[in-house]
């Protein structure tokens, strides 16, 4: 096949939410909507709905290091993203799967839910620190991921770029601090490593910010499959996921799923109109 004609196609190691706004439910979704094909590793199962996370079960590290190599050997990624890790052991055979396949990786740092239920063992910070860091392409922590991460308060701008440096400093290449979690503008912090740069949206007034996360992430790693760079990359996921927010079908009793079908959604109603 041509390389024009191969198809891009990318890796989610992450865990799965029932309840599908989150976890590698959406970022297949993502990878579905931004037209790259998707294949995923499910480091543990949860059940959840959009109110919290009832129960959580974690799979065996060499389960997890089982179905990276099943789908590399015979499919390949062009760029992969982890999410939910759970454990430091889960971590220690990500790290080696990525190193081993030399995958372009984007790490999100999840620690907890939206509802505050706890993804990440604490002992396990240190892992995902000194062990999965150092070998992503970029990471995109939320404010309170970056706290964890560098040991400091985080809350203005100022303080969103010392600590993108710091992470900078732990080995990612590149580090986006996310401002979802900020009180007025969802302003996100670029730090390639030379520069700054800010990725700016408005705030979309919704409790339907399940997964907002995940989907960025994932969005990420779809374009970098696609061969954007990473600058690129970065700048229009934001776009993807604040749309993404924007058609949230407004679904459950807690904070909802986004939408991530609303372009085909949307040309489908101009074909009808
Ligand atoms: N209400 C909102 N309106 C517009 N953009 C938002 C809103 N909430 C979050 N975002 C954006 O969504 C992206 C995800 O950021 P957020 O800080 O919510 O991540 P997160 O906390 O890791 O998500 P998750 O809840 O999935 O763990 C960021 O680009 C952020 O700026
Ligand atoms: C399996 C899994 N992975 C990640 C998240 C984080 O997403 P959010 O913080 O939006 O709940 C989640 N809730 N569940």
């Amino acid at each position: 096949m041509s390389e024009e004609q191969r198809h891009p196609r990318a890796l989610t190691i992450a865990g799965s939410d029932s309840s599908a706004g989150a976890g590698i439910q959406a970022d297949l979704k993502t990878f579905a909507a931004l037209e790259v094909y998707g294949l995923s590793a499910i480091t543990a199962i949860t059940a959840q709905n959009t109110l919290g996370v009832r129960a959580a079960f974690e799979l065996p590290p060499e389960l997890v290091e089982a179905q990276i190599d099943a789908v590399l050997e015979d499919i390949g990624a062009d760029a992969a993203k982890t999410g939910m890790l759970a454990t430091a052991p889960i971590i220690e055979a990500v790290a080696r799967s990525v190193a081993r396949w030399q995958l372009r990786l984007v790490v999100d740092p999840v620690m907890a839910a939206k509802s505050g239920d706890p993804l990440l063992r604490p002992e396990a910070v240190a892992a995902l620190r000194g062990v999965l860091l150092p070998l992503a392409e970029v990471v995109t922590p939320n404010l309170p991921e970056a706290e964890m991460l560098t040991g400091r308060h985080i809350e203005t701008l100022e303080e969103m770029r010392e600590a993108a440096r710091a992470i900078h400093d732990l080995g990612a290449r590149h580090v986006v601090v996310k401002g979802g979690h900020r009180l007025d503008a969802p302003i996100d912090v670029y730090f390639d490593g030379t520069g700054f740069s800010e990725l700016r949206a408005e705030r979309i007034e919704t409790r339907h910010t399940h997964g907002t996360g995940c989907t960025f992430s994932a969005a990420i790693a779809a374009f970098l499959a696609r061969g954007l760079a990473v600058a690129e990359a970065v700048a229009e996921a934001k776009r993807y996921v604040t749309e993404a927010i924007r058609h949230a079908p407004g679904l459950g009793h807690g904070h909802g799923p986004t939408e991530h079908f609303w372009q085909w959604k949307q040309s489908k109603e101009a074909q009808t109109r």
